[in-house]
């Protein structure tokens, strides 16, 4: 199925308000992620940044406004559009989030098995070529309790590319790892930008990511609940007039 044309974002906010229940979390949201672009939703914690995120990959229903993938309404579209949109995404949670039982070679072929039509020795090439492309050839039979966490979120990131994705969501990428396995994360989701030419849509609050990978994002505010900021983190930086933004952006040591 395609839904796209050329030109077309391939996600598009408009006029969003996210609530639980009575409590709005944010409201007013519009932006555009452009193809290509590694995007990156951020602000201080609580702001609703993993909400977002639900409501991007169809968890979450808004209160108000709507979100589109290409040129369809995500909560208009019918439950066989939505979930023939929903295999076009890939989504890497906080943890991996792998199955235990299983070995990286199951983990990441049980999306292909689940929703192509790939025969069995194709899957079998295509499993070994995503885990050669995240550093883990070789640890096909490995379990996940046997690799370190860093190895965990590249066969999580496998997986999530496992249908070839057109859009692909990360869920807080380095929480929990070590600076240098969480450098590494970061390099390999450029090198997959460069590589795939995918879109790439983050929630992060570590600055060395933000500045290392984003070029587009989106700035929420806690206090007055709504977007206050959009753009290249690094112009965000440099040109940012607000000091909500500018104090998130340098920690409170603004050296500018
Ligand atoms: N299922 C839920 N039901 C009710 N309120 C919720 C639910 N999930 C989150 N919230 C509330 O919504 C607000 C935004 O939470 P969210 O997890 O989206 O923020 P966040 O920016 O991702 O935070 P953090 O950076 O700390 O992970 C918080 O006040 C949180 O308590």
């Amino acid at each position: 199925m395609t839904n796209t044309r050329v030109g077309d974002p391939p996600l598009k906010v408009t006029d969003l308000t996210m609530a639980y229940g009575p409590r709005v979390i944010q409201r007013d949201l519009a932006f555009e992620v452009a193809k290509g672009e590694i995007f990156i939703i951020m602000g201080g914690s609580g702001c609703g940044k993993s909400t977002l995120l639900r409501h991007l990959v169809g968890l979450k229903e808004p209160a108000r406004g709507k979100v589109f993938h290409g040129r369809t309404s995500l909560y208009d579209a019918s439950s066989r559009e939505q979930s023939a949109l929903m295999q076009r995404i890939g989504i890497l949670y906080q943890s991996g989030a792998l199955f235990s039982s299983m070995t990286l070679f199951e983990n990441v072929a049980l999306p292909l098995y689940q929703y192509s039509d790939y025969t069995a020795s194709e899957i079998r090439e295509l499993v070994m070529f995503k885990l050669a492309l995240v550093g883990l050839g070789g640890f096909e039979d490995h379990l996940p309790a046997e690799i370190s966490g860093g190895m965990k979120k590249r066969a999580g990131l496998a997986r999530a590319m496992a249908l070839d994705p057109e859009i692909l969501f990360f869920d807080e990428p380095s929480a929990g790892l070590d600076p240098v396995s969480a450098r590494r994360l970061d390099d390999l989701i450029l090198e997959l930008k460069e590589s795939l030419g995918a879109t790439i849509v983050v929630v992060t609050h570590e600055l060395a990511s933000i500045f290392a990978i984003g070029t587009d994002s989106v700035f929420l505010d806690a206090e007055t609940k709504t977007m206050i900021a959009s753009g290249h983190p690094r112009d965000l930086l440099e040109r940012s007039e607000d000091a909500r933004v500018v104090r998130f952006l340098t920690r409170g040591e603004d050296s500018r």
